[in-house]
């Protein structure tokens, strides 16, 4: 496990802890801070001109979130920008005091009225960051709203105040940040859904915070991964190897559709495309076979007898034939028998849709029998249907990992911010995507990109499910910048996965088995 401060995403108490150890170094307290602060300076300068911004308002909080804010308030005065501030908190923590008395010594002017700063084109919020620790109330409360209802852009400094740090959630009220800049580290409440209207633009200020010191600190709890490029790149089914067949590359048996959804099954079937997945095998109710294979001609369509209402009525099937079975897109809850057939065999399978509303009536017991890997992509509602005992908090991270764990599947929480976490510790997230996904037919993509992966990647499932989540959300992040956020249909989405794919690899070298070698 290596450790990289763009990767590893922490908590309040780890952030605390890890600052202990580089203060316990040697780190002078203050010097971290004014570093903190420089760097945030600079970032603000690039983004906010002081042609376009000349008079910004600063708010002061008692703590070392103030002390930031008063360190960027002295960098932009003597950058030309006209700053106000407003300190609502009347005791300091020290070094906050400290730089009070000096940027007053500068000429800078503590304001007497919040309305003071309503002239300003922006405001920098230094409230509160991660030491925040009580609800939002009374004066303090009225202030955030109404600079709220100010309407202009607010930047904050590491958290826009009143979002808990590890929760997301709103502490009563909370700062309406246009953009953030987190400080050193992520923290959880970035990857929050709750937290991501409050938050804005987000971006990470590197403040030199070696492997060394987070491995100290993190090394004891399971990590918390950001998804990235470097990250899933060693997992890609790339390049393939020289001498290698279809049935070498997996085979995929997407179990889906019924008479009423057909377009789930199709659009699972794109999904699964999009891996490249060797083989792949589509059953579905023998009424879609020929709709099936004009849009997938690759695939293999198995015609299953059928229901009166057109599902699958049995799977006329040996299921341990395939790598891997992924199973639910447009299935209906007409019949659990398949269910209990799928988890019955020996195979890793992933559950979606349907299958999940099925699985939450038979009883998330059952997945303790299996002796495979079993991979569940709730959205919130199906989650609360499987997990009832978890769904009272909001806390998205938390609970994926306790459903993980509750389940022994690895549990896949889509949103927003999509949260991946196994059995074993490992969790991820996937850092950005669009709300262009909020869509029907996205998540049936997502099951087919997923159940593709893991037949290629067979030994590392968790990651075979980030891969799939974290290119589902380029792929839909690359339609929308191209089509609007209104066109991007599960089809297109289907579409660009590819572009998404090379987006995230380098090109493959001419000389692995291609024109390189004839020379
Ligand atoms: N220690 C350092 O040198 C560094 C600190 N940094 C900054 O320091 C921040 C953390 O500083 P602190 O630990 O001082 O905490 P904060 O500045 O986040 O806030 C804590 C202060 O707010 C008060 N408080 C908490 N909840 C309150 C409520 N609901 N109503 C009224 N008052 C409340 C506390 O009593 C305390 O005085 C980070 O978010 C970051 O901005 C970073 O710049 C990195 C370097
Ligand atoms: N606001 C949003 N921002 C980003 N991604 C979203 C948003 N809403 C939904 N998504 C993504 O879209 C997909 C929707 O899946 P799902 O709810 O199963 O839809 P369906 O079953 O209709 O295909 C998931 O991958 C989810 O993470
Ligand atoms: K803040």
């Amino acid at each position: 496990m290596s450790y990289n401060y763009r990767l590893n995403v922490v908590n309040s108490e780890q952030m605390r802890r890890i600052e202990g150890a580089i203060f316990a170094s040697g780190m002078p307290v203050a010097a971290l801070m004014e570093k903190a602060a420089l760097l945030t300076a600079q970032q603000f300068k690039k983004s906010y001109s002081l042609a376009d911004f000349p008079k910004i308002g600063v708010i002061v909080g008692p703590g070392h979130n103030g002390g930031d804010a008063l360190v960027i308030a002295r960098e932009l005065h003597l950058a030309g920008y006209q700053v106000s501030l407003f300190c609502p908190i009347a005791k300091l923590k020290d070094l906050t005091a400290q730089q009070a008395n000096y940027v007053k010594h500068l000429g800078l002017i503590f304001q007497k009225t919040l309305e003071s700063l309503e002239d300003c084109q922006l405001i920098i919020d230094g409230l509160f960051g991660f030491g925040l620790e009580r609800t939002l109330s009374g004066e303090i409360a009225e202030l955030v709203d109404k600079i709220n209802s100010w309407q202009k852009p607010i930047i904050s400094i590491d958290i826009a105040s009143g979002i808990h740090t590890d929760t997301g959630e709103v502490l009563g009220t909370a700062i309406k940040a246009t953009h953030t800049f987190c400080l050193g580290l992520w923290k959880r409440a970035f990857f929050q859904d709750l937290a991501l209207p409050y938050l804005g633009k987000v971006e990470l200020i590197d403040i030199g915070i070696s492997p060394l010191d987070l491995e100290t600190i993190l090394q004891d709890s399971p990590p918390i991964l950001r998804v990235n490029p470097d990250l899933i790149r060693p997992y890609l089914p790339l390049p393939r190897p020289l001498l290698t067949h279809k049935y070498q590359q997996g085979h995929l048996l997407i179990i889906c559709g019924s008479r009423r959804y057909a377009g789930g099954a199709i659009l699972a079937g794109l999904g699964a495309r999009g891996s490249g997945v060797g083989m792949l095998s589509i059953a579905v109710p023998a009424a879609l076979k020929s709709l099936l294979i004009s849009h997938l001609p690759e695939a293999l369509i198995i015609d299953c007898p059928e229901t009166a209402t057109g599902a699958i009525a049995e799977l006329p099937l040996e299921l341990n034939n395939y790598h891997v079975l992924a199973c639910g897109p447009g299935l209906t809850i007409e019949n659990p028998a398949i269910i209990e057939q799928v988890l019955d065999s020996d195979k890793p399978i992933i559950l979606d849709a349907d299958a999940l509303n099925i699985l939450a009536q038979l009883g998330i017991e059952k997945l303790s029998s299996r002796q495979n890997k079993t991979i569940l992509t709730p959205h919130w509602g199906e989650f609360k249907r499987l997990f009832p005992n978890l769904s009272g908090s909001q806390d998205r991270i938390n609970i994926t990992q306790k459903a993980s764990q509750q389940s022994g599947a690895i549990v896949l929480l889509k949103g927003a911010r999509t949260i991946i976490a196994s059995p074993e510790g490992k969790m991820y997230i996937i850092p950005e995507s669009t709300s262009a996904l909020a869509r029907g037919g996205s998540g049936d993509v997502l099951t087919g990109l997923i159940g593709g992966f893991l037949t290629q990647m067979p030994d590392n499932p968790p990651e075979a499910t980030a891969l799939a989540a974290y290119l589902h959300a380029q792929a839909g992040i690359l339609a929308a910048k191209e089509r609007t956020e209104l066109g991007v249909d599960g089809v297109t989405l289907a579409n660009y996965l590819f572009a998404a794919l090379k987006d995230s690899i380098p090109p493959a070298p001419l000389d692995k088995g291609g024109r390189g070698d004839q020379n």
